[in-house]
Parts: C-alpha cells; sequence; structure tokens
C-alpha cells in the first residue's frame, strides 16, 4: 500500500499509509470496533476502493476473485437448510483447473480429506453445514481459505467462537502458510495473545492514525495513549500483554496522520 487513505464522508479510517507486506510476513492488524480493520483487507481483495494512494497485490493492482488470496471471512453463520456438507464447502476453495489440467475427483477428493484432517473436522466432513456449530464451521472456512495455496492469507477474526485448543490449531496452520509456504499473512484481531508467538508485525488502527513495527514496539504505553488520545498502561505478564485503560470510545473528529 502506498500513501493509501480510506475516507467514508467525514469520517477518515486512515491516511498516509505505506505498508509493504512481505512474503512469509505474519502480520497483526488490531484496532477497536470501526477502525478500519475488516475495510483494509476489503482493498486487498479490490472489493473496497481507496480515496486515495495505491494497493498492489503480488506487484499488480488489487482485483477482485484473485485466486492467489485466500480469505477466511468474518465469521457469520451459514443457514440452517444451506444445501453444503462440510466437504463441499471446503472443496469450493480448490481451483480445479489450478496447473491448466483438471484435478481428477480422486486427486479432489484427497485434498479435501487432507484439508479437513487439517482442521480436525474429518469428523463432521459429511454433516450439512448448517447444523454444525460457529466453531466447526469456522475451522472450515480456515480450510477452504488454505485449500488454493494462497500467496496472501487475510484473516478477519479467524478464531472468534473457537476453543483454546482449535485456536491453537487453527492459528498454527495459519502460520505455516506463511513459514512452509511463504504465504503473506494478514490477520485482524481483537486479541493478540493467542497469536503473539507468530506475529513479525502489528499494525495498529484507532481514530484515524495508525502505528506499524513489531509488537514490542506497538503494544506500549506511549503508542497506545498517543493513539487513542487517552492514557492506557501495556504490561507484559507471564508472557502475555495486558493492556489496561482502554477507552470505550475513540474520537475520529479529529484525525491526524499515522506514525
Ligand atoms: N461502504 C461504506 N460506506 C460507509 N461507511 C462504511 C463503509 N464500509 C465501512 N464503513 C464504515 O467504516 C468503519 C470501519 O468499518 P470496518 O468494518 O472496517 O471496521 P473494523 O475495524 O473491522 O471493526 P470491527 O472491529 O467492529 O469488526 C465503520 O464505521 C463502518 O461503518
Amino acid at each position: 500500500m502506498r500513501n493509501a487513505s480510506l475516507r467514508f464522508g467525514e469520517r477518515l479510517l486512515w491516511d498516509g499509509l505505506d505498508l509493504d507486506i512481505a512474503a512469509g510476513e505474519f502480520l497483526a492488524v488490531l484496532g477497536p470496533n470501526g477502525s478500519g480493520k475488516t475495510t483494509m483487507l476489503r482493498t486487498l481483495m479490490g472489493l473496497q476502493e481507496l480515496s486515495g494512494g495505491t494497493v498492489k497485490v503480488a506487484g499488480k493492482p488489487a482485483t477482485r476473485g484473485s485466486r492467489q488470496i485466500g480469505v477466511i471471512p468474518q465469521q457469520r453463520s451459514f443457514d440452517n437448510n444451506t444445501p453444503l456438507r462440510a466437504r463441499d464447502l471446503v472443496a469450493l476453495g480448490i481451483d480445479g483447473h489450478k496447473w491448466g489440467i483438471r484435478l481428477g475427483r480422486a486427486k479432489m477428493r484427497r485434498r479435501v480429506d487432507e484439508l479437513l484432517e487439517l482442521v480436525g473436522a474429518t469428523e463432521y466432513a459429511e454433516r450439512p453445514i448448517g447444523v454444525l456449530s460457529g466453531g466447526e464451521q469456522q475451522r472450515l472456512r480456515a480450510a477452504q481459505a488454505l485449500a488454493d495455496d494462497p500467496r496472501l492469507l487475510l484473516c478477519d477474526e479467524p478464531l472468534l467462537s473457537l476453543d483454546l485448543h482449535h485456536q491453537q490449531a487453527v492459528s498454527s496452520l495459519i502460520h505455516r502458510q506463511a513459514c512452509d509456504h511463504g504465504a503473506a499473512v494478514v490477520f485482524v484481531t481483537h486479541e493478540i495473545n493467542p497469536i503473539l508467538q507468530y506475529v513479525d508485525r502489528v499494525l495498529y488502527l484507532a481514530g484515524g492514525r495508525f502505528h506499524v513495527g513489531t509488537p514490542a514496539e506497538v503494544m506500549r504505553s506511549e503508542v497506545l495513549s498517543e493513539l487513542y488520545g487517552s492514557p492506557i498502561e501495556v504490561f507484559e505478564s507471564n508472557g502475555r500483554i495486558v493492556v489496561v485503560g482502554m477507552p470505550e470510545t475513540v474520537n475520529h473528529a479529529h484525525p491526524q496522520q499515522g506514525a
């Protein structure tokens, strides 16, 4: 992203954002509700035009429908009557023609089985998705996003409604896509601790401003106090980051350029 800005009417979400996300890098995007985290993912998917500046993915302007991008969208439940089985949802992520030759049915099935196993969904592979729990559906979305070995993996609060065990399993799977397959990962979250060990850099958005850096550079009292415009304490306890004094609302009235 180069000099990227996004505004809706009077409301500035961010301005002057220069950001390179390298292959194999794990970037966490944090910020309060409405700070523009999902909208940023939408610009990378070519679904939201910037108000200013440019956004490129793998050297080309971001376009919708790119098979180079895998997406774990923000969670919404499937309707009870959705006529798909768990395995069908995962199969939808596979481009049967990816290497020019159509993948045979047996190969497709093997790949789907492998993905189902990776997210611990083998047991419910044949069940209709509408009857699965939120966490079970979420694990299928993760499998679908990884199906085509994406270069860029966009995750919008992918750990929501997962129990601790599956939070660890899914975040480690996403991390492997970065370190073993060289994908760039953009991971939107409200809670950095479950992924702290994987995060290379943090982009923190708040009140029309932003700050980018390593977790140690960004998750500091001075930085968050400045972003929120009110005193915030950040400290470490048992390897976890604890933030105290987060305001309930963030003032968007006088946005300034980010640091
Ligand atoms: N097309 C649009 N037109 C007008 N306003 C929009 C549009 N899209 C998003 N917004 C506004 O931009 C702001 C940022 O939305 P976004 O969904 O990116 O926030 P977020 O940081 O992902 O929040 P949350 O943590 O609640 O998911 C919101 O106030 C939203 O209402």
